[in-house]
């Protein structure tokens, strides 16, 4: 049964698209940068400024939610836009990925992830049913299909089998997803690791049960990023051109820039806010890493003819010194800075697809990254 698409492609330059997504809590524009606010916050920063930067929509984490404060306690406090104060579109991961990485005694059964709470040790499961349920009471408004995520490099036979359960989980979601009223989407995740005919079954499998749009999974686990775009370009025409197409964990702007010229709309990373915590800054001209002694004594902001005040008023000298001496305003400050940075090169990426000028806009973007001279 093919669902109702909300996805509007509005320009295409070469294989690079623009659109707007619609949900139940707003417009997205694509390409788009996602910043993932972990446990109902993004980290160090206010949602107004993740408002003003440029961000329409912003990820929860399931895995993180479900164990504290839990599912149904948001969803009787009115769900995660009303929770948090976010009232934009909000797009969950199904956990699946984060119990990999982040739980301990965790086990993959046909049925379910099986696993212990990081928090306080209780054996929870997450199923491709109860994930759909948490994302349901969350109320996020883009949902993902419960998957199995192998990191690479990785034999051809654990690969296979992570793609075909994650092909049987994707017919589960999309079963127990059904009641969800209209406007709330569910997005199918491609797997299939580094392996080409993998990539195409998976593809088609998912494509023939019908989603609201389409993840490319599997890939920044480990893997170098010329094989991550080949694995783009291997998945990203078998996929339909008039729904979104959603990159998980890129990435770098390099990556997003690389991925948005292979056709991908959507974005999510840690990077910006983690970097920023760490120190690193995102800037026009590439990364600045302000804990580097080179910058005690710099009076010149990172970036004078930025868009964004933080990234135009404030001394490298004084950036240094908040971070080396651990001021919580650091981290606060550089991680404003690096999601309007990822912001600014969003919107500069759909301007440039809008013209038809993206070509231009990569050469010009990529060089300036290689300048140097920061
Ligand atoms: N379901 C699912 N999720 C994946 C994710 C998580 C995406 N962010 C989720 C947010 C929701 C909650 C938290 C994150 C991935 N993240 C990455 N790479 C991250 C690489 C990275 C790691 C650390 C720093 C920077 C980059 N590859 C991913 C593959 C998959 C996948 O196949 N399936």
């Amino acid at each position: 049964m093919t669902l109702p698409n909300h996805f509007e492609l509005l320009a295409t330059d070469g294989a690079a698209r623009t659109g707007r997504l619609t949900t139940p809590h707003g417009m997205v524009r694509t390409p788009a940068f996602m910043p993932v606010g972990t446990a109902g916050a993004m980290k160090g920063m206010h949602w107004r400024e993740v408002r003003e930067a440029g961000a329409d929509i912003v990820l929860g984490n399931t895995y993180h939610l479900m164990l504290r404060p839990g599912a149904e306690r948001i969803a009787a406090l009115g769900g995660l836009q009303r929770f948090t104060g976010w009232n934009g579109p909000m797009l969950t991961d199904s956990g699946g990925f984060q119990v990999m990485s982040l739980a301990d005694l965790r086990k993959v059964s046909e049925h379910a992830v099986t696993f212990r709470s990081h928090i306080d040790g209780a054996k929870v499961e997450l199923s491709p049913e109860r994930s759909i349920e948490v994302q349901r009471f969350l109320g996020s408004d883009i949902a993902m299909q419960m998957d199995e995520c192998v990191r690479l490099p990785a034999e051809r036979d654990d690969i296979e089998r992570a793609m075909r359960l994650s092909l049987r989980w994707a017919e589960r979601s999309k079963r127990a997803f059904e009641s969800a009223p209209d406007g709330y989407m569910l997005f199918g995740i491609v797997q299939g690791g580094d392996i080409p005919q993998l990539r195409h079954a998976s593809a088609q499998g998912l494509v023939e049960m019908g989603f609201h749009g389409y993840a490319i999974g599997g890939l920044a686990v480990g893997e170098p990023q010329a094989v991550m775009l080949a694995m783009i370009d291997e998945t990203a025409p078998a996929l339909p051109t008039d729904r979104p197409r959603y990159l998980m964990g890129v990435g770098t702007p390099d990556d997003i820039l690389e991925a948005v010229k292979r056709g991908v709309d959507m974005f999510d990373c840690v990077m910006p806010t983690r970097n920023g915590r760490h120190g690193v800054a995102f800037t026009r001209f590439g990364q600045v890493n302000l804990r580097n002694a080179r910058h005690a004594d710099d009076p010149r902001p990172l970036d004078e003819a930025s868009t964004w005040p933080s990234a135009r008023n404030y001394a490298r000298a004084y950036l240094h010194h908040l971070v080396k001496a651990g001021e919580t305003l650091g981290a606060m400050l550089l991680s404003e800075i690096n999601i309007a940075y990822y912001q600014f090169l969003m919107q500069g990426i759909r301007d440039a697809i809008a013209h038809g000028t993206f070509e231009e806009f990569y050469q010009r973007t990529r060089a300036d990254w290689s300048r140097g001279d920061i």
